[in-house]
């Protein structure tokens, strides 16, 4: 199946994200890039006038269509980059962002959400928002993640996933100060956690028996209990309880040696134990081709590893790799899904 098979021929629905990031112009590149790339089809929940703007900034000779629907999407995806109107109340500029836009930045995720409910769109790829700039404008989610979980339904977990050809990796916990994230790691959560990544592997991502490594918390593992007792009493009971549930699933392994070349043949994807420990990892062996996808949604929600790169916004010169990997796989996720569906 290639990635412009959107399984039934749902576009896909690419949120503004931050407005002085570089996700617009990533759209706009995208769209220029979708027949040589074999994107399928997809639509921009966004503002046609800061796109336009933006284009117009960077030389980019990519028409802007506004549609009314969804559906209107395919008809004009071949001439004009298609835009469903998210207004800004305020033109955005590049690099400097303004709390005063954040009502339109959850408003592209809410219909976003809405359209993927409703079964009118194929999934959700999110670009970049400024946390800090949500923060201040009242936003009481710590990102994307938790926020989309709360608008599909009351008691979902998301669980992040960091997803690139090189390595797909989990943290249980995911925007928590370290001292905090260390003191919320429990037996149950990380086997929910688990047990959700394992589930989002077969379904999503079609491994029959998806293998988990779980890294240890310490140093070493904790060295059998000489370096923190969190590795004993928390991360291998929860290994104890996936392996009777039937998961394949191994740990605490040392953190240190989990991401070398041979250690990531041995499974399939890695639980850390807090963001960094597996972020960093994943981000370093492949930043531009990594893509974060939300598991355990009734949606699909891929968006780009990277931030809003704020520093080379504007300037037409940020990589599109992340982005056209985050809309391939959203699309195949789709097809899957429709697929399993029936
Ligand atoms: N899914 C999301 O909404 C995400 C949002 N963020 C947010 O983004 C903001 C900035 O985060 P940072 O830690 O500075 O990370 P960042 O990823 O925005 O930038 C880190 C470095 O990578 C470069 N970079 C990023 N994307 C690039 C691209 N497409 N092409 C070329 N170079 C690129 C930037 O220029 C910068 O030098 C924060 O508010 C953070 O919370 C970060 C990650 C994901
Ligand atoms: N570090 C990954 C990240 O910040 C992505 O967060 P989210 O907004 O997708 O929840």
């Amino acid at each position: 199946m290639s990635a412009s098979d959107t399984g039934g021929g749902l576009p896909l629905a690419i949120t503004m994200g931050e407005p002085a990031g570089v996700g617009g112009e990533l759209t706009l590149a995208a769209w220029a890039g979708r027949e040589a790339l074999s994107l399928p089809v997809f639509f921009a929940l966004d503002d046609p006038e800061r796109l336009r703007m933006i284009a117009g900034a960077i030389g980019a000779a990519v028409p802007v269509e506004e549609i009314a629907r969804p559906e209107d999407a395919a008809a004009v995806f071949g001439r004009a980059l298609p835009v469903l109107p998210v207004r800004l109340p305020y033109p955005a500029t590049p690099g400097s962002p303004n709390p005063a836009h954040a009502t339109a930045v959850v408003e592209a995720l809410d219909r976003a959400v809405a359209l993927a409910l409703a079964g009118r769109i194929g999934g959700v790829v999110t670009n970049p928002i400024q946390k800090k700039t949500l923060y201040d404008a009242g936003f009481p989610y710590p990102g994307h993640t938790e926020y989309l979980a709360a608008r599909c339904g009351i008691g979902i977990k998301p669980v992040m996933m960091i997803a690139s050809p090189a390595i797909k990796v989990v943290p249980v916990t995911i925007h928590e100060p370290l001292i905090r994230a260390v003191a919320m790691l429990t037996p149950s959560l990380i086997v929910e956690i688990a047990t959700i990544t394992a589930e989002a592997l077969r379904r999503d991502f079609g491994i029959a028996r998806p293998r988990l490594a779980l890294a240890g918390v310490n140093p070493h593992a904790g060295e059998d209990g000489a370096l923190g007792l969190e590795d004993k009493a928390v991360v291998a009971p929860a290994v104890a309880m996936l392996t009777a549930a039937g998961i394949d699933a191994r740990g605490p392994l040392p953190a240190d040696t989990l991401f070398h070349a041979e250690a990531r043949a041995g499974y399939d994807a890695v639980l850390g134990m807090y963001h960094d420990q597996v972020l960093i990892p994943a981000k370093t062996l492949d930043f531009h081709g990594g893509v974060n996808v939300t598991l355990g949604l009734p949606i699909v929600r891929t968006s780009p590893d990277h931030g809003t790169a704020l520093d080379i916004a504007g300037r037409g010169i940020a990589r599109i790799d992340s982005l056209v990997a985050a809309i391939r796989l959203a699309s195949l996720m789709s097809a899957a899904r429709r697929r399993a569906a029936g």
